[in-house]
Formats: C-alpha cells, sequence, structure tokens
C-alpha cells in the first residue's frame, strides 16, 4: 500500500484529500444534522460518501482520473451549496475546497472548474444582495480573493506539472538518443506479458546491435558515433506505429517493442527496420551503417528474461551468420 502511493502521486493526492475531508467535514455534517440544517448536514455528508467512494474507486481501478473529476465537481457543488445556505458564515469553506481541487484535476480543468463556481456565487450575489453576503464591500472582498488565491493555486499547480513531467522524462529516457532507457524497458515487458495473459494480444520483440561499431568510433570519432546512435532512433522511429516503442539497451543495442502484431507480419517488419537502417544511415565516407537483429514472438507462460534472452540468442547467431541481417528465435 505504502509502495503504491509512493509510486502513484495521484492516488497518494486524491487519498490525502479524501482521508482530509472524511476527518474534518464528517464531524461539521453530524452538527448540522443535529441542529437541524438538514440541507447543509445531508450535503456535508454526501461530499464525505463521495470522497469515500472516489478514493475506494481509484485504489481498486488505478484510475485516478474519473474519481478525481467526480470529486473535484461534488466539491464545487457542495461548496456553492455552503454558501448559498449558510451565507457569510459558509464562505469560509470555499478556501480549502478551491485548493483540494488543484490536487484532484489538471490545473486547467480546476481553474475552469472554479471559474464556474465563482461565477455561479457571482451571480447569485448580484441578483440576491442579502442571501450570501453582508455587504458589498465583502462580496467584492470575497471574489477578489478567491480569484487572487485560484491564480497562484493554478500558477503553482501548473509549475509542479510541468516539473513531475520533466522529471518523469528525465527517468525514463536515454539523454544522448531520446529513446527510453532500460528500466522502463523491464517495465514494459512486463506490461506487454501482463497484456498477452489477459487479452491473447501477441507481441514481439526485436533485439537490434549495430554492426562494427567500434570501427565508426575509431575512425570517425565519438561525436559522429552519438550521432549515429541519434539517427538510428530517429530512423526506427519513423518506420514504427504510434504504440509501438524504442528502447536503448546499452551502447549500440537497441530493443523495439512491438504491440499487437501477428507472427508472419513480425517477421517482415524486423526485415523491413534492418532494410531501412541500411539505406536511410550513411556515414560522412558515404559507408551504409548496417545492423544485425534478433526478433522473437512472447510465448505463453514466459517471463520477460526468458524473452529477452530468446532474442539475444538469435542476435548472437544473426552476428555469427556474418551481420547484416534478422534470425527470428
Ligand atoms: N559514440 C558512442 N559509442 C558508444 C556508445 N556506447 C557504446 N559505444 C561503442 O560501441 C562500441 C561497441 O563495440 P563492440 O561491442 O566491439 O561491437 P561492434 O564493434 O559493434 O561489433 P559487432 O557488434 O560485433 O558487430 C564500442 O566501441 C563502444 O565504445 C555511445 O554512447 N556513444
Amino acid at each position: 500500500m505504502l509502495a503504491r502511493l509512493k509510486s502513484d502521486f495521484h492516488l497518494a493526492m486524491l487519498t490525502l484529500v479524501g482521508a482530509i475531508i472524511v476527518l474534518c467535514v464528517t464531524p461539521y455534517g453530524v452538527y448540522r444534522l443535529y441542529t437541524g440544517s438538514y440541507i447543509v448536514g445531508v450535503a456535508d455528508m454526501l461530499m464525505v460518501l463521495s470522497a469515500v467512494f472516489a478514493t475506494r474507486m481509484a485504489w481498486r481501478t488505478g484510475d485516478t482520473v474519473n474519481p478525481g473529476l467526480f470529486l473535484a465537481l461534488v466539491f464545487c457543488a457542495g461548496a456553492f451549496l455552503v454558501c448559498v445556505k449558510l451565507g457569510s458564515d459558509g464562505v469560509f469553506w470555499v478556501y480549502p475546497f478551491l485548493v483540494f481541487v488543484f490536487f484532484l484535476v489538471s490545473p486547467i480543468r480546476a481553474f475552469l472548474l472554479l471559474l464556474l463556481m465563482l461565477s455561479g456565487l457571482f451571480l447569485i450575489g448580484s441578483v440576491l444582495p442579502d442571501l450570501i453576503f453582508a455587504s458589498t464591500f465583502q462580496m467584492m472582498a470575497f471574489f477578489v480573493t478567491t480569484t487572487i488565491t485560484s491564480i497562484f493555486s493554478f500558477i503553482f499547480a501548473y509549475r509542479a506539472q510541468v516539473q513531475r513531467q520533466e522529471l518523469e522524462r528525465l527517468a525514463t529516457t536515454d539523454s544522448l538518443t531520446g529513446a527510453l532507457n532500460r528500466r522502463t524497458l523491464n517495465d514494459q515487458l512486463a506490461v506487454a506479458i501482463d497484456e498477452f495473459a489477459k487479452t491473447g494480444k501477441q507481441c514481439g520483440l526485436i533485439l537490434l546491435d549495430l554492426d562494427h561499431f567500434k570501427q565508426v568510433n575509431d575512425k570517425h570519432g565519438h561525436k559522429v558515433g552519438d550521432k549515429t546512435l541519434t539517427e538510428l532512433v530517429q530512423v526506427l522511429q519513423s518506420m514504427m506505429r504510434l504504440k509501438d516503442q524504442v528502447f536503448r539497451f546499452g551502447g549500440e543495442e537497441f530493443v523495439v517493442l512491438i504491440a499487437n502484431i501477428a507472427p508472419a507480419n513480425f517477421e517482415r517488419f524486423a526485415e523491413k527496420l534492418r532494410a531501412g537502417v541500411e539505406r536511410k544511415i550513411v556515414l560522412p565516407d558515404g559507408v551504409h551503417i548496417t545492423t544485425s537483429i534478433g526478433a522473437t514472438m512472447l510465448q505463453a507462460n514466459e517471463d520477460w528474461e526468458a524473452w529477452l534472452h530468446r532474442a539475444d540468442m538469435a542476435l548472437y547467431q544473426a552476428k555469427h551468420q556474418g551481420r547484416n541481417q534478422v534470425v527470428m528465435a
């Protein structure tokens, strides 16, 4: 449970907000019901139940987007209702809900939802001046302060989102070539195996190693070697579908993971990659770079280590048989 909270930021935030709502709103809900404020009491208890429901759903399904949106909508509706029913006593509740919403949905969605809720309150405050606010001055102060809080929360949430995405990119990709890294490969192989077991969708793995790459470095220098590796990834990506993935396995060795493909098409595709690399990657002296490929389809009840090992054996054979060829395991 702790590991899941550590690895899934959105699930952790949803759980935190859910726990705070249960702990802080339940006593108010009970008090309101006890003192006869039934509408606000029921609204409070509905918010608590919604928080429990959304958090439970996120834990069970792994989806945090829909439960987060659901809870954000409930909070906006709840805060609106509390303001309308409790008047100026209730408006203070808007501030924590306003911040919570940024923990539940994307910054832009949160900002739009808040804009909608505040516009609704502004409309009611203008049409029925005595219903919510004690004076026009209080109403203006409320809208200025909530707008400022919304804008700063948006900036903060947006920056945090951008930084999180950048950290994720750095942790999952190879800095030289832009291909996904070895750590991500292990995760994605496990995902492919899981999907194959559940849906029967077949997938293929291509292990690809540039031929005589040491000579490229020796003859043209490391800079050209680096450029060749980057170019290789671009060439591979230009021939793959969007759902296929390319990983740097290490040095001049790469893995291409092909999702949902029939064995006959897979062999053709591996050959297309080999020919594409030979045709498109040319060194400054006009020599074409070639590549050896070991290709394997995932087999039933196979783990990712065994799958990768078969590809490695096939690649070894391709090198042994003279390079610049595809060997199917
Ligand atoms: N420029 C550059 N070279 C790299 C990088 N990573 C590994 N290499 C080089 O890749 C070369 C791999 O050489 P070998 O393992 O002998 O293989 P090879 O020369 O390609 O020969 P075969 O694989 O047997 O065809 C070594 O010279 C490494 O220095 C890198 O990031 N940049």
